[in-house]
């Protein structure tokens, strides 16, 4: 697909070392400018490389705050190489005509079989007696270990992962509830609880499995561990501002809460060479892992084409099919039109005017699609016009008052 702005000079800029699979996949479409990084960049760096990139991807680390946004003159896309995507100011994206893509269902799997694997350690307390027999100790007991059938696991945010959870859960006998702001279909024997209170109160084991929102921020303090079970466990592989860390450790210190298996941190290292600090290193009875929910092989190369396939198809396409704070729109090829890319700000008059130039310029429209959310419209219009009456198009739509960005492809 020919771009009028040639795909040799588009800059895609990736960082966090995304799966290679992502820079297969835009080879393979005839982009050749590719800077990769295997790290996140600092803020003041990664506003002087993003100045003048195309398209950006990154994974949960890197926060495209408006801030960063707006030294990214060029910006068209962002595509996050990973499900959350709170980590991108996505009002302010929107407000500046960049579609936000990621893979919501990439790494679901790789995250529930660690939540698995972990529920079974930690009912037969395995960190304490990995780390004794470590230095030299022996525990052979059956004293506060346990099988996991029968036992209830409370599952907050029952969605992709939630759920996946649920399924493998039950596979093995235990007894799944769940508590979600939305009403949901319950997979198996599954039960909703009456509230995230009644959740923990029932719960043995609870795992969250909620996005990071103005809500789920610090949503498991003191009263909510005051409220779980004498000895139960807490996994949470979600985002590191849902739980309050210093509570967490208070609780583990105090016994009342028996053991912790903590894949995200409030905050964590920006990259592997920096220190990992927090107050729960040194404590027997929790497993810490670096952030590796969604971090398998066959997780982030699914996650690498996945994510650079939806560029690929916005910037040769205009399909902004699965994007998260966009109107989405699929789009056909368009083989013998030229197309053009119109984002606007959603306010009265745009549409007319945007109608008026082409009734006035006795253009044949070929097809028209029309998408808006609250904040943003998006239209495109294939029209039978070569490359010059094309270009003139775009510059006419350019000025009409509320445009945030255009383009064309021919
Ligand atoms: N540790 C890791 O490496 C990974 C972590 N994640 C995290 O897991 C989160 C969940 O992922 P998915 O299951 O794919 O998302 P999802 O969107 O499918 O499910 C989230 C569920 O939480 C519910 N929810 C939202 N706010 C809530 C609240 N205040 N109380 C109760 N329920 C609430 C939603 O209704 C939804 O059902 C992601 O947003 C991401 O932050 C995702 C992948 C890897
Ligand atoms: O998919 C997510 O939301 C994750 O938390 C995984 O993030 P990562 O790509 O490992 O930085």
């Amino acid at each position: 697909m020919k771009t009028s702005f040639p795909k040799q000079d588009i800059k895609v800029l990736l960082l966090e070392g995304v799966s290679r699979t992502a820079v297969e996949t835009f080879q393979r479409a005839g982009y050749t400018q590719i800077e990769y990084h295997a790290k996140s960049l600092p803020e003041e760096e990664l506003k002087a490389r993003i100045a003048d990139a195309h398209i950006v991807g990154i994974r949960s680390r890197t926060h495209l705050t408006a801030d960063v946004l707006d030294h990214a003159k060029r910006l068209i896309a962002v595509g996050c190489y990973c499900i959350g995507t709170n980590q991108v100011q996505l009002d302010a994206a929107a407000k500046l005509g960049i579609p936000v893509f990621n893979a919501p269902y990439s790494n679901t799997r790789s995250v529930a079989e660690l939540v698995i694997a972990e529920t079974i350690m930690l009912l037969r307390g395995i960190p304490q007696k990995n780390a004794l027999c470590h230095r030299g100790g022996w525990t052979k007991s059956a004293t506060g270990s346990f099988e996991a059938r029968d036992k209830v696991l409370g599952i907050v945010g029952y969605g992709h992962i939630g759920t996946q959870v649920g399924v493998l859960a039950e596979s093995f006998g235990m007894r799944v509830i769940f508590h979600d702001i939305e009403t949901k279909l319950s997979l198996g024997n599954a039960r909703a609880a009456t509230s995230l209170e009644d959740l923990l109160e029932r719960s043995d084991i609870v795992t969250l499995h909620v996005p990071e929102t103005p809500a789920t921020k610090w949503m498991i303090g003191h009263n909510e561990i005051a409220k779980m079970r004498k000895g139960a466990l807490l996994i949470n592989a979600s985002r590191g501002t849902v739980v309050d860390i210093d509570a967490l450790a208070d609780a583990l210190r105090s016994e009342h809460i028996g053991g912790a298996a903590i894949d995200v941190f409030p905050a964590e290292p920006k990259g592997n060479d920096d220190p990992f600090v927090s107050p729960l290193v040194g404590v027997d009875n929790v497993i810490l892992t670096p952030h590796i929910g969604g971090s398998t092989l066959e997780a982030q190369d699914n996650i690498g084409i996945e994510v650079a396939s939806k560029l690929v198809r916005y910037s040769d396409n205009g399909s902004t099919l699965s994007a998260v704070n966009f109107p989405e729109v699929t789009l056909p090829e368009h083989p013998h039109s030229s197309r053009l890319l119109h984002i606007h700000r959603n306010v009265p008059g745009v549409l007319s005017r945007i109608n008026e130039l082409f009734s006035a310029g006795n253009m044949n429209i070929d097809a028209q699609f029309l998408q808006t959310n609250p904040d943003v419209g998006y239209v495109v219009i294939d029209v039978s016009a070569d490359e010059q009456q094309a270009a003139a198009l775009k510059e006419k739509l350019s000025a009409i008052p509320g445009t945030l960005r255009t383009r064309l492809l021919y």
